[in-house]
């Protein structure tokens, strides 16, 4: 029975193969002499699932035996890409699965490009979650993801002519074998209606009266550790019309108000909102974000009353983690709840919220901090905005006895900000309600603590912490690069540093050995054949692998500065051009690669796609250029597209305004990599330098604290002509579009001032790029640079990020699973 209760799936060659074609047969339900490479993966795909909801079922029986403290992460996006090499990778039986389909006749490479990408996310923060969930999992910590199961994810990019074009991302369309339906896991959500007070036994009680109920279902995705036995819980919630389906209404002819409702409540599940800048006033959003907190904090509350009587415990068992402000209605909701249904006093309710809560910051720029006006807030949660109230005004009485009459700091302190619209601001009910707010890079940190939330910091200082970014090693070198991976293994002698990436820094000892040199760019080589291979795929155009790869593929946004990098192109061609044949001999071949999607409604973004592909279209077919420089576009960027991009360039940029960029994430990936990087003193670029040392990167530019001045003095600032000529020969219309470029021109040469600074750090930038050419050419020297750049990443690995905010934040422990 023993037996039977533990491992029971094998995972030798021939029960994989069993199982594999067992699912074409009875999952897929196609005959399992003649199936696809789809309904091979999908067959796969079930196969591994298998294997994860059992050591799934185990993990979490186990957590309920032990009942240990468990961290909540609350996020309105989880961006985790493909899930079937990385589970088969985690549970250490990839291998057997390749075998396996080997003599079935299918290559599981081939079969995992099958799979469509969960892309659940917008960028840094939605990755961010991913790669936590990844280590939580492997350090055995008891966590769960909460969030949304929306039914079309990030939109594809699609390129017409140059210019982006969004399509609906239909990423169930051919189901999703990575989910698991709990139909038995469903909570109701209220939304609308009125608060009825009456008092009851000598105190006031509040009744909501909802105008419109909706179901939240759950969709459990388990999430496999590497190399461990435990395997963890994502829960996301879909939207359901509650009571299924109005019949009555339908029996009665009014069956058109029928379907509406019905899709009226699965609307709020719907759709990813595809901006990572702001919404104010969206209501759909504000639906989706009460939606699934109400639903997690429900299933939170209902877990924790099984095993306990009362809330005494409460706080000493759950530790509920704010992915940003988008979920911060979570701290009124769990209020309403601990008062208005178990009863509890003010005082009790409030201790429990401020010791359960802790909030990540994730942005610098304070038009993305959200504000709900109170006007849709009142009708659409009207209790919470009366709870809202109540903790505003008792934390103003308790902040005016810290910062005493100076009303000016009141009132930036206050969550309700006043003004012609009455708004609440998210982020201040966020902070008053944490007992922990953290920054994503020490210069992040800083930056909070001086400007952005200064007011909060000078009374509670011992709030506010840094916790630096991190990237899960497994899919973003181990699993993503095993070319390289394997060198790694090799020269460290062991495949720990998967499990712990501080022992990477063993390579340091072996970074000028000619050997490794030579296995370590062999790999790289093969990583740059596969992506020109796909840029010949997607573009027709051929680009030499022994050029430079230079990658900046991020989200499009202009403090990021794209535009800078496609300036200084136009200036690296310029010089090409108007240089004698002799000369060309000495340019440094290179490809500038973007990649990157506009939000939707944002134009300048979108002008910059156009302005990549207009110059890329003279560049690319300029015969006097030749090979020396290629400039391409890889459309739809996202996860996987990133694993291919990440393993094949030579240099990465992240070039932000300093006291832009929280931190980025991107730039640690690339560093992993050993991919060089160009970048400015922003972020967490400021630690990968401290890490792997500023002789193996480049940086240039104006410093964060010059950057306010830097900004009022725009006037008497006089452009260098390099930047003017770039300028001049966008606006000529040597590229086309002339008039349809003119506004980015003007966005830094015009009246406005250059508000992203790319006048100022212009010439900096073209010495920085002239620096990286130098370097390119002494093979070795930039070898042993890319070698010291991996070897000094350990830190911005998310197992360290994660073992902090258990230790320091949330106060939980690992509870592994015995095998
Ligand atoms: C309200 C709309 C909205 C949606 C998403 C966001 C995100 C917070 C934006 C984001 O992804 N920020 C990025 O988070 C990364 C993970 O911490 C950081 O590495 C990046 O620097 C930061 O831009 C802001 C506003």
């Amino acid at each position: 029975l023993f037996g039977l209760m533990d491992q029971y799936l094998k995972n030798d060659v021939f029960s994989i193969q069993k199982s594999i074609v067992d699912h074409v047969e009875y999952t897929v339900a196609r005959s399992r002499f003649r199936f696809d490479d789809f309904e091979a993966y999908q067959a796969t795909a079930h196969s591994a699932r298998d294997r994860l909801l059992e050591s799934w079922n185990d993990t979490q029986q186990f957590f309920k035996d032990r009942n240990p403290k468990r961290v909540y992460y609350f996020s309105m996006e989880f961006l985790m890409g493909r899930s079937l090499l990385n589970s088969l990778s985690n549970l250490g039986i990839k291998d057997q699965y390749a075998q396996a389909l080997k003599q079935l006749g299918f290559d599981l490479e081939v079969l995992a490009e099958q799979e469509i990408d969960a892309a659940l996310g917008n960028g840094g923060l939605g990755r961010l979650a991913a790669c936590f969930l990844d280590s939580f999992a492997t350090l055995d910590l008891p966590a769960w993801g909460y969030g949304l199961r929306y039914q079309y994810g990030l939109f594809r990019q699609n390129i017409k002519d140059g210019f982006q074009l969004e399509q609906p991302d239909f990423w169930l369309n051919f189901g999703n074998p990575w989910e698991v339906e709990r139909v038995h896991v469903s909570y109701s959500v209220k939304f609308y209606g009125r608060v009825d007070e009456e008092m009851r036994n000598g105190r006031s009680v509040h009744k909501w009266i909802p105008g419109e109920m909706v179901e939240a279902v759950a969709y459990d995705n388990p999430i496999p550790g590497y190399h461990t036995s435990n395997t963890i819980n994502l829960r996301l919630w879909a939207a359901k019309p509650s009571g299924g389906f109005d019949m009555e209404a339908f029996n009665t002819g009014d069956y058109v108000n029928a379907i509406l409702n019905k899709q009226k409540a699965e609307a709020i599940s719907s759709i990813l909102y595809p901006d990572d800048r702001s919404y104010q006033g969206k209501e759909l959003r504000l639906k989706q974000q009460y939606f699934f907190v109400s639903a997690s904090l429900q299933d939170i509350v209902r877990r924790y009353k099984d095993s306990h009587s009362n809330f005494e415990e409460f706080s000493n068992k759950v530790a509920l983690h704010l992915n940003d402000t988008h979920p911060a209605i979570a701290v009124a909701e769990l209020m309403r709840m601990l008062i208005d249904e178990e009863w509890l006093e003010w005082k009790e309710a409030w201790n429990i919220v401020t010791r359960v809560f802790s909030l990540t910051n994730h942005t610098i720029i304070s038009e993305s901090f959200e504000k709900w006006p109170v006007e849709l807030m009142e009708s659409l949660l009207p209790r919470h905005l009366q709870i809202i109230y109540e903790i505003n005004r008792v934390f103003l009485e308790e902040a005016k006895k810290k910062v005493g009459s100076d009303f000016g700091r009141l009132a930036r302190l206050s969550i309700v900000e006043e003004g012609s619209v009455k708004t609440i601001r998210m982020g201040n009910l966020a902070i008053v309600a944490c007992h922990s707010i953290n920054a994503v890079s020490q210069m992040h940190a800083n930056y909070i603590k001086s400007t952005l939330l200064k007011d909060f910091c000078s009374i509670w200082p011992h709030k506010f912490q840094s916790k630096t970014n991190g990237v899960t090693q497994r899919r973003w070198l181990a699993f993503g690069n095993p070319a390289l991976g394997d060198v790694i293994t090799k020269w460290l002698g062991t495949e720990a540093w998967i499990k712990d990436l501080d022992i990477v820094a063993g390579l340091r000892q072996h970074a000028s050995n000619p050997q490794l040199h030579a296995e370590w760019n062999q790999a790289r080589y093969q990583n740059k054949m596969r992506l020109a291979q796909h840029i010949y795929n997607i573009s027709g155009i051929r680009v030499s692998v022994d050029a430079m790869f230079d990658a900046q593929v991020k989200r499009i946004h202009e403090y990021k500065r794209q535009f800078l990098n496609l300036l200084s192109i136009i200036h690296r061609y310029d010089c090409i051009k108007n240089m004698a044949a002799d000369e060309r001999k000495r340019v440094v071949p290179r490809v500038c690669i973007f990649g990157g999607k506009a939000p939707p409604g944002y134009e300048f973004a979108k002008k910059i796609v156009k302005l990549v592909h207009a110059i890329g279209e003279k560049v690319n077919n300029d015969p006097e250029v030749g090979d020396l420089l290629k400039v391409i576009f890889i459309p739809d960027y996202n996860v996987s597209v990133a694993e291919l991009i990440i393993p094949a360039c030579d240099l990465s940029q992240h070039i932000s305004t300093p006291g832009s960029e929280a931190s980025g994430t991107g730039n640690m990936k690339f560093a992993m990599n050993g991919c060089l990087i160009l970048g400015t003193l922003d972020g967490s670029n400021i630690e990968i330098r401290d890490e792997i040392g500023q002789e193996n990167m480049f940086t240039f530019g104006v410093v964060v604290d010059d950057v306010p001045r830097l900004r009022t003095e725009h006037r008497n600032f006089q452009p260098p002509r390099e930047f003017q000529r770039v300028l001049g020969m966008i606006r000529d219309g040597i590229f086309g579009f002339k008039d349809y470029f003119n506004a980015l021109c003007d966005a830094v040469d015009g009246e406005t001032g250059d508000y992203y600074l790319l006048g100022r750090d212009f010439l900096a930038y073209l010495e920085a790029q002239a620096s990286v050419d130098t370097a390119f050419v002494d093979k070795e020297k930039w070898t042993e640079m890319s070698i010291l750049s991996t070897a000094g990443s350990g830190k911005f690995s998310s197992d360290r990020a994660i073992r902090e905010y258990a230790e320091q934040i949330w106060r939980v422990e690992p509870c592994k699973r015995p095998v």
